[in-house]
């Protein structure tokens, strides 16, 4: 199935704080996300922007209502079901190390995620792997180093550099240049930018940074206790 549309409709996600009351994480938010149109979500700190992003992309079931996949309803799906889908809609989340195995070299770790989601060959993954390492500003060198010797940066850097190489169709971006020098963050805008073009990719970027929002996206939602608003367009 080609993937054009993710919808969220009325998404409410409700949570138990530490006295054991029930507060709302996500509450009940609407957008569209279509294929070749970015936006940004932007909010303080706990608003629930990675929320929304879990639950978008099937890590977390909603409480209350529905992501929906080009009109398909999404709320039964299975972890099986959502992997059919891993290769069109990628995730790369504040904590890199999450997504990565810290145990693999750089290179194993891409190489995994492209022998499972693609059908390129072995050669066409090595030269994917090394046009990818040079655009996010990976040394070479890096390629055999297991994946908890790198900096916090390299591993945020290596997890972008994981999804893109899939060629997703959707890709959600979560703090994706925070902590990045001013050097490597604009590296990686400009990557994106690229990228963006090149392969007709939409993105959801999660920022605290208008600038980066501006940048990427055509739309801004804010996003407040759990409600969602639609901020500007471009
Ligand atoms: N599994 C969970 N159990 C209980 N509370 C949770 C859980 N996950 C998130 N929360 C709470 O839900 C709220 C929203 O969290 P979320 O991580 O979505 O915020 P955020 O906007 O991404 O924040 P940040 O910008 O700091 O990453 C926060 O108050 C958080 O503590």
């Amino acid at each position: 199935m080609e993937m054009d549309r993710i919808e969220l409709d009325n998404l409410t996600r409700t949570y138990y704080d530490a006295q054991g009351e029930t507060f709302c994480a996500l509450d009940h938010a609407s957008l569209i996300w279509e294929q070749g149109h970015s936006i940004a979500i932007m909010g303080e700190s706990g608003s629930g922007k990675s929320t929304l992003a879990r639950l978008m992309i099937g890590l977390e079931r909603p409480s209350e209502g529905r992501v929906l996949i080009n009109g398909i309803d999404t709320t039964k799906w299975g972890l099986r079901e959502w992997r059919k889908h891993r290769g069109q809609i990628q995730a790369v989340f504040q904590d890199a190390g999450g997504t990565l195995n810290p145990a693999w070299s750089t290179s194993k770790n891409v190489e995994e995620a492209l022998v499972n989601l693609t059908d390129l060959s072995s050669t066409q993954r090595k030269s994917r792997i090394a046009e990818l390492m040079g655009q996010t500003g990976l040394q070479k060198s890096l390629l055999d180093t297991p994946v908890r010797k790198l900096s916090g940066g390299e591993q945020r850097r290596l997890a972008l550099l994981r999804s893109l190489s899939i060629s997703p169709e959707f890709l959600i971006l979560d703090e994706v240049t925070a902590g990045l020098d001013l050097i490597s963050t604009e590296a990686v805008l400009q990557l994106l930018e690229k990228y963006e073009q090149e392969h007709d990719c939409a993105y959801l970027v999660i920022t605290h940074d208008l600038q980066v929002a501006s940048r990427l996206c055509e739309v801004i939602y804010e996003i407040e206790h759990g409600k969602i608003t639609k901020k500007a367009v471009r």
